[in-house]
């Protein structure tokens, strides 16, 4: 059940908003469930910053297992979260654009936060464009830069929020191994290594992924969520 001001009695199970200027509970009794643990929580004194109170961690939604693996690794124990592969359709459109709408398709199945991503590999000599290597045989300018939008739906009527990372390099023939898309091309710049060659802490200290996760964190640390899980 979500309850906030505005609207009642939509979602699922997961999270409750209280007051937090008035260290209150909002709609207590227009809400059919979970009034309880609200009452309890209210007892115990937990009241969330920004009025936030979610009885489930976030759903970090994705089928692509590598992405996933650098997630957990970044996140470590930063975030209360969980995975779910879910196959969301592959949207076109606006790079933002279709991070808000994965977090938007993701929060209405799994009915309680969740964060989604959605990576690109841009090439600067095709104005940004997420494009193929080959394309750019054509072109002296094999700057690109590698881009993570990760967005962020604390329920299904939420606005998803988006975090951005990116990072500066150049297209090269490939080089280490090819267990993940595109990394074996990509060379961050002040690196003589590609992604792919890298040992995976230190792609995690500098990839588009890690600086888009680090605004993640920074955002959880300051919006003073609680998960009451
Ligand atoms: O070399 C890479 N290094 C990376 O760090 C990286 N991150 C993503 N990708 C690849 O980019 C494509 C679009 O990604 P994408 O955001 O649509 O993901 P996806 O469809 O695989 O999963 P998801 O949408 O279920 O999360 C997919 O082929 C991913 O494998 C990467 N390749
Ligand atoms: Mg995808």
């Amino acid at each position: 059940m979500i309850c906030n001001q505005q609207e009642e009695g939509v979602g699922g199970d997961s999270l409750i908003l209280e007051s937090s200027s008035k260290g209150g509970i909002v709609n207590s009794e227009s809400c059919t469930v979970g009034g309880d643990r609200r009452r309890k929580m209210a007892v115990a004194g937990v009241v969330a910053r920004n009025g936030l109170v979610s009885s489930r961690p976030v759903t970090f939604v994705t089928g692509n297992a590598k992405k996933l693996e650098e997630v957990k690794v970044i996140l470590g124990q930063s975030i209360p979260f969980q995975s779910l592969k879910l196959d969301l359709p592959e949207l076109q459109g606006d790079p933002e654009d279709i991070a808000k709408e994965k977090a938007r398709l993701a929060a209405n199945q799994v009915k309680g936060p969740v964060l989604v991503e959605d990576t690109c590999l841009c090439f600067n000599a095709l104005k940004g464009l997420p494009g193929l290597n080959n394309m750019l045989m054509a072109y002296e300018d094999k700057s690109a830069y590698a881009m993570c939008i990760f967005s962020l739906a604390m329920g299904p009527n939420f606005e998803p929020i988006t975090f951005v990372g990116k990072t500066q390099g150049k297209i090269v023939p490939a080089r280490g191994p090819n267990d993940f898309g595109w990394d074996p091309i990509f060379e961050p710049d002040g690196y003589d290594q590609t992604y792919a060659e890298m040992a995976k802490e230190e792609k995690n200290k500098i990839s588009h992924r890690s600086r888009a996760l680090a605004l993640v964190k920074s955002h959880f640390a300051e919006a003073g969520y609680v998960f009451d899980t």
